[in-house]
């Protein structure tokens, strides 16, 4: 393509199956189905694809690629700017469905929407104070059939009394107040975009992890290709939302939902991984429903390859200590071939993480929980980003009902009949406020102080943060983080790692805003864009719904509180994820008195009981997956000595040394209009340690 006088060109190794799918046509209502198992190179062919679009005359800009996560939008924008740079690459528009929603909601309706974030579920369950309303899903299930129906259905169930606030009357104070769930936005943009396809010039679309799609999103896929041409790609084995509705059979039925004027639906099935070992390919095979054939592309391959371990452990105190020490002996036997980055410790469960994350950390290892949205959001943290926008702006009634809400001392009636009484005379909440309560009196008197200072340093995102947080601590955050049930149970670095990565989002807004609007206005717009790029020296932490579409040369399946495993056709795919993340060694492991006996002859061929061994035959090989220099046999034996005099083992790990020789870990963030990357760790913890420390800590412990 004539991009000025530059041509773009690709140079990259592929099969025969992933070029045809790369040059495949891009006629209008013509679909190309990519399906392939995990490791095929989905996502490689599909940059490839844009690439050769690029080539093609398909202008950037007519090109939208969506996908569910920021994670995966993050991947693909990466691997566009290492082929085409970056300049060319911020042109291609990719984005989550949510974000592309609801630029497309902002756009074309002259209203700020906004997501009913984690804060805002629990205001909910404090306004409406309705005992069948506690849970999130409860809440956000409700919303979503209510903002569908536009009717009441819920008056006979709703609370009686007449100081009240009835379910009806808080939809339609979140409507007033332009709130959406996650899945209420993709259906108004679906709605709004079926009168309105003009308005968007995209003559491809590609759509990534098709296989869980869930119908609110097929519905708006089927809107967005109705005049152009699409490509998808995705792996039935890999559909893990089926708690959102998405069915591994959505792949299959792609003939459904498109329009009935497409001419041809071609399917290309990529066979051949790069990413697993054999024994990694058959092992996880057993949990592959759709049995798809699949094979190393390295063949044959060589017969010293370990096969996964399988473990039991009767608890999962018992199973992270297994996992420290085999973690402390890979990286010492295999002599700096393995780094703390190439190792993952996936889980079913957030709590199991998030307990493993702290013993790691209480031996002082590094540690990075990887996610696909900042981990803050979902949790009590997420009230400051209410504090900030009520400091920026009070007359937001959605945000100030927010931080009222966790007010100590402000309760369901007070909260109620503000919101009713704003409904009522039309006036924003802030008007309402004076003589409620003396907390609020003093909550109003305060912020007015805190604006003047909040002004006064508006450009300096470090006095933003601080101020913010002061104020938000003065009034509920630091209650409302002790009322979670495991906040005693978090280590330390819990609450003050995600501070720090709001405080480091701050410094990022200020060098990203655009002249016309301020840091704080940037901030608010992008912070759930935020990812952590993983850095060298921290070991990987991660559910396995957060590890979705990433690898790595060792992985840990935390299974010791995982009673059952097969409980459903979901849980075999959600395993399969997980097995299907490594490269290289994998250890599945499982609980000790839960034997599921039908399944288990099964296994006996292809997992072992005993952990690898890390021959230097072994370790010379895994030093071309690492693309790190083998140890010298010298220094291989004498890893290995250290090793079996040391006693103390884990405390080998916490002081290995992080970095090879002479190299630098690669931390930049890549910095995107509509996305803020943090590296956290980099950007001066010491001053926000003297910020923040003496507030929560105080508090907190
Ligand atoms: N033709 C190729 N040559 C070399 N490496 C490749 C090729 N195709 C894919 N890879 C590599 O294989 C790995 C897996 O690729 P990719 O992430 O695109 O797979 P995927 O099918 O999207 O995986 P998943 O289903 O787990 O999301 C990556 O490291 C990628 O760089």
């Amino acid at each position: 393509m004539e991009n000025g006088d530059s041509t773009v060109s690709l140079e990259l190794k592929i099969t025969d199956d992933q070029l045809r799918s790369i040059t495949y046509s891009h006629e209008p209502l013509t679909a190309l189905k990519i399906v392939a198992g995990p490791g095929c190179g989905k996502t490689h062919t599909l940059i490839a694809r844009i690439v050769h679009l690029l080539n093609s005359e398909v202008e950037p800009s007519q090109i939208l690629v969506l996908s569910l996560t920021n994670r995966a939008v993050l991947s693909l924008r990466s691997r566009l700017i290492d082929l085409v740079g970056t300049e060319l690459a911020q042109k291609v528009n990719i984005q989550t469905f949510h974000s592309f929603a609801m630029n497309v909601l902002n756009d074309l309706i002259p209203n700020q929407y906004e997501l009913l974030g984690f804060g805002g579920t629990q205001m909910i369950s404090k306004l409406v104070n309705a005992p069948f309303l506690k849970r999130k899903d409860q809440i956000t299930k409700l919303l979503e059939q209510q903002m569908a129906n536009r009717m009441s259905m819920f008056r006979k169930t709703s609370p009686t009394s007449s100081s009240n606030l009835k379910v009806q009357q808080l939809i339609e104070f979140l409507h007033n107040t332009n709130v959406l769930t996650s899945s209420s936005i993709i259906s108004q943009c679906t709605l709004l975009l079926r009168d309105n396809t003009q308005k968007l010039n995209h003559r491809v679309l590609i759509v990534d992890e098709f296989q869980d799609m869930y119908p609110e999103l097929v519905q708006l896929v089927a809107v967005l290709a109705s005049d152009c041409h699409l490509t998808v790609a995705g792996d039935p084995d890999q559909s893990i939302y089926s708690f959102l509705g998405s069915t591994p059979y959505v792949l299959n039925g792609l003939d459904k939902i498109l329009p009935h004027n497409y001419s041809e639906i071609e399917t290309i099935n990529l066979t051949a991984t790069f990413r697993m070992s054999l024994p990694i390919i058959k092992s996880s095979q057993l949990f592959s429903m759709f049995k798809k054939p699949l094979t190393p592309v390295e063949s044959p391959a060589p017969s010293f390859l370990p096969k996964p371990t399988k473990k039991y452990f009767t608890d999962i105190v018992q199973e992270v200590d297994f996992i420290l020490e085999e973690i402390s002996r890979l990286v010492h036997q295999c002599g700096g071939v393995l780094k703390p980055s190439d190792f993952a410790i996936l889980s079913f469960k957030n709590d199991d993480i998030n307990y493993a994350q702290s013993v790691f950390e209480r031996h002082g290892i590094k540690t990075q929980k990887l996610g696909s949205s900042p981990e803050w959001t979902n949790n009590e943290l997420y009230h400051f980003i209410n504090f900030l926008r009520v400091i920026n702006d009070p007359g937001a009634d959605y945000p100030l009902i927010s931080c009222l809400s966790i007010i100590p001392g402000v309760g369901h009636v007070s909260l109620s009949s503000l919101v009713l009484k704003a409904m009522s005379s039309g006036s924003p909440i802030f008007h309402l406020l004076k003589g409620v309560r003396p907390v609020i009196d003093n909550f109003v008197e305060d912020l007015n102080t805190v604006r003047d200072r909040f002004f006064q340093y508006f450009d300096d995102p470090d006095e933003i943060f601080k101020i913010t947080l002061e104020f938000a601590s003065k009034y509920g955050l630091l209650q409302a983080i002790k009322s979670n049930p495991n906040w005693s149970q978090k280590p330390d670095s819990f609450y003050f790692k995600q501070l720090e990565s709001i405080r480091v989002g701050f410094h990022m807004a200020s060098k990203l805003r655009s002249p016309n609007e301020t840091l704080v206005q940037y901030f608010i717009a992008h912070f759930a864009d935020e990812i952590v790029k993983p850095t060298e020296d921290a070991i990987n932490f991660s559910t396995i719904h957060g590890a979705k579409g990433l690898e790595f040369p060792v992985v840990f399946v935390l299974g010791a509180t995982q009673v059952s495993t097969f409980r459903s056709e979901e849980t075999k795919r959600l395993i399969y994820v997980a097995l299907t993340r490594a490269k290289q060694l994998l250890y599945w492991n499982k609980y000790l008195y839960h034997e599921d006996a039908s399944e288990e002859y099964k296994f006996q061929n292809e997992f072992t009981d005993s952990i690898p061994s890390c021959s230097y035959e072994y370790v010379k090989y895994l030093s071309k997956i690492t693309r790190r220099s083998p140890p010298s046999l010298n220094d291989y034996q004498q890893g290995i000595m250290a090793w079996k005099t040391t006693k103390n083992k884990t405390q080998l790990l916490a002081t290995a040394p992080s970095k090879p020789k002479g190299q630098t870990s690669e931390t930049h963030p890549i910095l995107y209009p509509n996305s803020v990357a943090l590296p956290f760790m980099k950007l001066g913890t010491r001053c926000y340690h003297s910020a923040v420390s003496g507030l929560l800590r105080r508090v907190i412990k």
